[in-house]
């Protein structure tokens, strides 16, 4: 075996390309996967299949003496089978809602580069669908260009897996017409951006977003002498650090935004915690149809009274019918001092009957109950592989 370098990069081109190719191949074979699922209504996820599936390969390897680790083995194709569900999400869901490849005009908070701007691209980009991307200075807008009709759809953040909730878009749920159709997970990577080569150690005024403030507070902390100046986004904090163009400034945000802005990455992975996720949900004027074969989910608005237990009662409904609930969340109610508005996720499709059945029930559990949307829960839980 050769141990020239050139040599050795070109025979990794030529094998990532037969990976490619591979990938390509699998990708297709999910579309025959989901087509004959369709004749036969089969729900699209089969965790025991991918549980034999990694097995399978995890022995393979083993017999065939390939160096490889199980666990690399199972983070590889558990990407694998997400993509694979995904794509036969995607097809249903348009196939149901007879959306045609087309243009959609998406709003979004900040400027080009802000971390909605890329959530909305790979929300557009995992539909197949041609993107006009509207900016907004306030989430308000989101909801309003949506609500107008000047946006299809509104792209908003929910939730950080660092920071938590983002309770200004909650707030905004709580008054509005629009319906959820969608959610997406996207991995956030904050980075501290400057328009000049410079040391982190130089910089005096960092700039950006409230919530990027918090989810790399540890980061800041550890900086001496540094004043914050919070923007409506980190767009516009990239924005203006490329204007200034000193080196004692510097701008957190994401890669993809600084290129776009010319400027150059002093450090990257500074959020408090390596798994920072952002979940962003996706409204719209109408709701959808969600398919009884995917895996769905619900957000509800709900008040109870004021009585002992009222809340407890209520959740037990969830129970009885064998309901999982995602997620619980609570905000004031304006004009009501000390009265709360209860947020639910549940993994229920409410075109079935027994959910809607269920709803009734909670109807008589609470004293304000909305569905604020069912879509395709797109956070595929990897499956785990069986003790040995
Ligand atoms: O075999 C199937 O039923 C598929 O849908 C394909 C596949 C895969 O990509 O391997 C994807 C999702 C299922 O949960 C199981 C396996």
């Amino acid at each position: 075996m050769s141990l020239d370098l050139t040599e050795i990069r070109r025979e990794i081109t030529r094998i990532d390309r037969q990976l490619l190719k591979l990938l390509a191949e699998r990708h297709c074979l999910a579309l025959d996967v989901v087509r004959s699922k369709e004749l036969t209504q089969k729900p699209l996820r089969d965790t025991e299949r991918e549980q034999q599936l990694l097995q399978a390969l995890i022995c393979h390897a083993e017999e065939e003496g390939y160096a490889l680790e199980p666990q690399y083995i199972t983070q590889i194709f558990q990407k694998i089978i997400e993509d694979s569900v995904l794509t036969q999400q995607v097809y249903l869901q348009k196939k149901l809602n007879q959306q045609r490849e087309q243009s959609i005009h998406i709003a979004f908070l900040g400027k080009l580069g802000s971390y909605s701007n890329l959530a909305a691209r790979s929300y557009a980009t995992r539909y197949r669908e041609q993107l006009v991307e509207l900016s907004c200075a306030s989430f308000e807008q989101v909801f309003d260009k949506v609500k107008s009709g000047e946006a299809d759809y509104g792209v908003l953040p929910l939730e950080n897996t660092t920071s938590g909730s983002i309770n200004e878009v909650y707030d905004l749920l709580q008054h509005t017409d629009l319906s959820l159709i969608g959610e997406l997970a996207y991995p956030i990577k904050h980075c501290v951006l400057s328009a000049t080569p410079a040391e982190v150690s130089q910089i005096r005024t960092l700039y950006s977003h409230p919530q990027v403030i918090q989810q790399c507070s540890r980061f800041i902390q550890g900086l001496s002498d540094v004043h914050i100046e919070y923007c409506e986004s980190s767009s516009h904090a990239m924005q203006k650090v490329s204007a200034m163009g000193r080196p004692d400034v510097a701008a957190l945000g994401n890669e993809e935004g600084g290129k776009l802005y010319g400027l150059q990455v002093l450090k990257t992975d500074i959020a408090n915690q390596p798994n920072n996720i952002t979940r962003f949900i996706i409204l719209a004027r109408n709701a959808l149809s969600v398919s009884a074969q995917i895996h769905s989910k619900t957000l509800l608005l709900m008040r109870t009274s004021q009585q002992a237990g009222a809340l407890v009662d209520a959740l037990s409904i969830f129970k009885k019918h064998g309901i999982n609930m995602t997620k619980l969340e609570s905000r004031p109610i304006y004009g009501t001092p000390w009265e709360e508005m209860f947020y639910l996720e549940i993994e229920a499709n409410i075109n079935h009957p027994d959910i809607r059945k269920m709803l009734e029930e909670l109807k008589g559990y609470s004293t304000y109950l909305k569905i604020l949307g069912c879509y395709p829960s797109e956070i595929v839980k990897p499956v785990a592989l069986a003790a040995e």
